[in-house]
């Protein structure tokens, strides 16, 4: 018997029963990345290819104690924070992290699906932008969350740009501002900002309505090259190439968007 110890990432985030988006999506991205998943669930949606039909949220200090039960004693590499749904919870998670010493921390301020489903209530954006923003080393904010962040509307490169040195100004050490909620070619482009460089992150569009989970794939896999010993930088154009491979093998199921195929090597 050979021992192996990989490296551990932590997704703290929402279940979503269709198995697109979600717990379920970080973890087979871990998995992908032959990193070790363990996960803290905030919620549990009724949710399907077309929507969201229930939300339940978990105590804040259920939320914690999975939290505190993995970091005690496995210990964690890396983190990502997705859907935290309200108020309590992104307080008590904000307070839990600060206690996490020497973690990266992939924050995805989840607040609206691309289905339209909202996933936040409305009086905890204040508290995710106070609280859990300043805790990222990266920030990945799609084109709605990041209108709502900078408080512009966003429309061309430019806008991204704009929008993304406005929200470094919040406190994540690096900022990317996704580009799947545009039509045309922006759908392909990530806009990154670390207070000195600004990248972008290009890839063609890829022509699918199965996009559903790209988000929780993105920062998942950040998460993932985090934890491998990666600058922040190359993790993220890493992950970004994962989507895009995911994307091109995303999964026609269901009536609505289907997800995107996370282990595309053995969809062949
Ligand atoms: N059709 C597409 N072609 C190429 N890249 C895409 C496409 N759609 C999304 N992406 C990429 O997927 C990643 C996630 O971005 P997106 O804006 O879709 O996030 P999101 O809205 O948070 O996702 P979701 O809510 O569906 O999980 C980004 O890197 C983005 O560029
Ligand atoms: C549980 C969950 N987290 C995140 C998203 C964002 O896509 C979603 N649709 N569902």
């Amino acid at each position: 018997m050979v021992a192996h110890t990989p490296p551990v990432a932590l997704t703290i985030a929402g279940s979503d029963s269709g198995g697109g988006a979600g717990i379920q999506a970080d973890l087979r991205t871990f998995s992908f990345h032959r990193v070790h998943g363990t996960s803290a669930l905030t919620c549990v949606t009724a949710q399907n290819t077309q929507g969201v039909t229930r939300v339940d949220a978990l105590e804040p200090a259920a939320v914690v104690a999975q939290i505190e039960a993995v970091v005690n004693d496995i210990g964690i590499q890396s983190l990502k924070t997705g859907m935290l749904l309200n108020q309590p919870i992104i307080e008590a998670v904000a307070d839990a992290l600060t206690q996490v010493a020497n973690t990266r921390c992939v924050i995805d301020p989840v607040m609206v699906s691309r289905t339209g489903a909202q996933l936040i209530d409305d009086g905890a954006i204040e508290t995710l932008r106070q609280r859990l923003i300043p805790l990222a080393t990266v920030l990945t904010p799609n084109r709605y969350e990041a209108e709502i962040l900078s408080g512009q509307s966003i429309h061309t490169l430019d806008d991204m740009e704009t929008a993304a040195q406005a929200i470094h100004g919040l406190g994540a050490q690096a900022v990317v501002v996704k580009g799947g909620g545009f039509e045309g070619p922006l759908r392909g482009i990530d806009l990154w900002y670390d207070g000195t460089n600004v990248t972008k992150l290009v890839t063609t569009c890829v022509e699918t309505n199965d996009t559903h989970g790209t988000g929780c794939t993105l920062s998942a896999a950040i998460a993932a090259n985090l934890a491998l010993g990666q600058s922040p930088l190359d993790a993220t154009r890493r992950a970004k190439d994962y989507v895009t491979h995911a994307l091109h093998h995303s999964l026609r199921i269901g009536q609505g968007q289907g997800p995107v195929g996370h282990f595309y090597p053995i969809l062949e």
